[in-house]
């Protein structure tokens, strides 16, 4: 049986952790992929440093563009990560050769998806990316192979282990966002610059991955995106006694104009909803279709294991023949802008830190009548002396309406500090 030969650019942890899989499931892998999948050629920043594995074996290349420009290879894996530099450099010269390429790049994938899908497509050479959404769990596979005959009316869920780790931990210890962070970054959760995580950026990469799967490729740039930085313990004990839990979101949906709305956003979440219980590192994908209904899987959205599990799949897809257009269709237009938001209607939970004396509440709920913002419940805690934070949650308004109100109630003398706005939001409705 004729091996398939990997060269493999980044040995951090998903590299080594997909060199450590191939080795120990090698026989159930060589029985699934009907031959034998061995890395023959390797690439990383450093090349003395002792990762715990044996690479003697393996061809060692000073860059990851000559990984990918060894003759004695049948697919070219990148691991190395960023949307620029070697990883693009990497991927774009494998599929120049007509060669199979995989990745767990989801900034390379999110931002140059287009491109490197014609590429693909002009080449005959796939283009697979299961670890780049959702680590270990088989996201992609469930839109683009698993759903394919169906038409999606939404996709999204929890996108990012890291925010959704810092989120249940505030609410289980009632320790604000900073404190929380720091620990997350100890443990090795969160990249020791933790904007990429905490910004949102990293779940509307994949946001954008799998809109472009489900629906239409998207242009980045125009995903509305909220990180959760402003989020207190306030919030996560205001959301509980509300029957909420708050979780960083990231959603897609067509619209009845047939755009695409896509946005990354911290929201309340029903403890109904499946995903209102998917906590810690977890990671969990919901879709809504025509014929398959509602659908929510979830599991672990990074770490070696998981992560280096997805990989090795897509490996094993190319071993067995399995050829899949990047955003599973041959008819692809695009990217395309998201739509506008500033007309969706939604409920929304308001959060305001107000002084506690008579009067305010009258305030408050007129520039709520002025901006057409019906309230459906008021809920109110004493914070610092002669202060209290009040939690709002209001009737469907629209995007637009809410943050115009939120604006003019930030100015109003009886509003002490930032207020906050969030979506409460159910991913299968
Ligand atoms: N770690 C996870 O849990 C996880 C989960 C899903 C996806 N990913 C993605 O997988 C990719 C790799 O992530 P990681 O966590 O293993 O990163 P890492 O930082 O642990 O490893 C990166 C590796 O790339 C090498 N490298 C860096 N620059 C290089 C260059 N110019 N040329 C060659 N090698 C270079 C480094 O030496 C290192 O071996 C990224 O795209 C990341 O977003 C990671
Ligand atoms: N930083 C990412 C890693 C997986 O993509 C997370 O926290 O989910
Ligand atoms: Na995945």
């Amino acid at each position: 049986m004729k091996p398939l030969r990997i060269g493999l650019a980044g040995l951090g942890t998903v590299g080594i952790g997909v060199i450590r899989l191939l080795r120990e499931n090698a026989d159930l892998i060589t029985a699934r992929a009907g031959r034998p999948i061995e890395v023959v050629a390797v690439t990383a920043r450093d090349r003395t440093r002792d990762r715990g594995v044996d690479l003697s074996a393996m061809r060692w290349h000073d860059s990851a563009t000559a990984v990918a420009q060894d003759p004695e290879i049948d697919v070219a894996v990148e691991l190395i990560g960023g949307s620029e530099g070697s990883a693009r450099d990497m991927v774009r010269t494998a599929l120049e050769r007509g060669l199979p390429v995989v990745t767990a790049n989801k900034a390379l994938v999110a931002l140059h998806g287009d491109s490197l899908s014609r590429l693909s497509a002009e080449k005959n050479a796939p283009l697979l990316f299961e670890a780049a959404v959702a680590g270990g769990i088989p996201a992609i596979k469930l839109v683009r192979e698993g759903l394919a005959a169906d038409r999606l009316l939404s996709v999204g869920g929890i996108l990012n282990g890291t925010c959704n780790y810092i989120l249940t931990e505030m609410r289980a210890t009632g320790r604000d966002f900073t404190d929380v962070l720091t620990e997350a970054q100890a443990k090795g959760y969160a990249e020791a610059e933790p904007s990429t995580d905490v910004d949102g950026w990293d779940t509307a990469h994949k946001l954008a991955i799998l809109a472009g799967l489900a629906f239409q490729p998207v242009t980045f740039d125009t995903l509305s995106v909220q990180g959760i930085r402003d989020i207190t313990a306030t919030d996560l004990k205001f959301a509980d006694q509300l029957g909420y839990r708050i979780k960083l979101l990231g959603m897609a949906r067509r619209n009845e104009t047939g755009s695409v709305a896509a946005w990354v956003r911290p929201c309340l979440v029903p403890t109904s909803a499946p995903i209102a219980s998917v906590d810690g590192v977890f990671n969990a994908v919901s879709t809504q279709g025509v014929f398959s209904g509602p659908m929510t899987i979830s599991g672990r959205g990074a770490g070696e294991g998981p992560t280096a599990s997805a990989v090795v799949a897509d490996l094993v897809d190319l071993a067995r023949g399995t050829a899949i257009p990047v955003w599973g269709t041959t008819a692809v237009s695009g990217p395309v802008d998201c739509a506008d938001l500033a007309d969706l209607n939604s409920a929304f939970y308001l959060r305001l830190n107000v002084q506690d004396r008579p009067g305010v509440m009258a305030d408050l709920t007129s520039v709520l009548r002025d901006h057409n913002v019906s309230v459906h419940f008021v809920s109110q805690h004493d914070a610092a002396t002669g202060c209290a934070d009040l939690a709002i949650v209001t009737h469907q308004v629209s995007e637009k309406a809410i943050h115009a109100a939120t604006t003019a109630l930030a100015v109003l003398p009886v509003v002490t500090g930032k207020p906050l706005v969030l979506k409460i939001e159910d991913p299968l409705t």
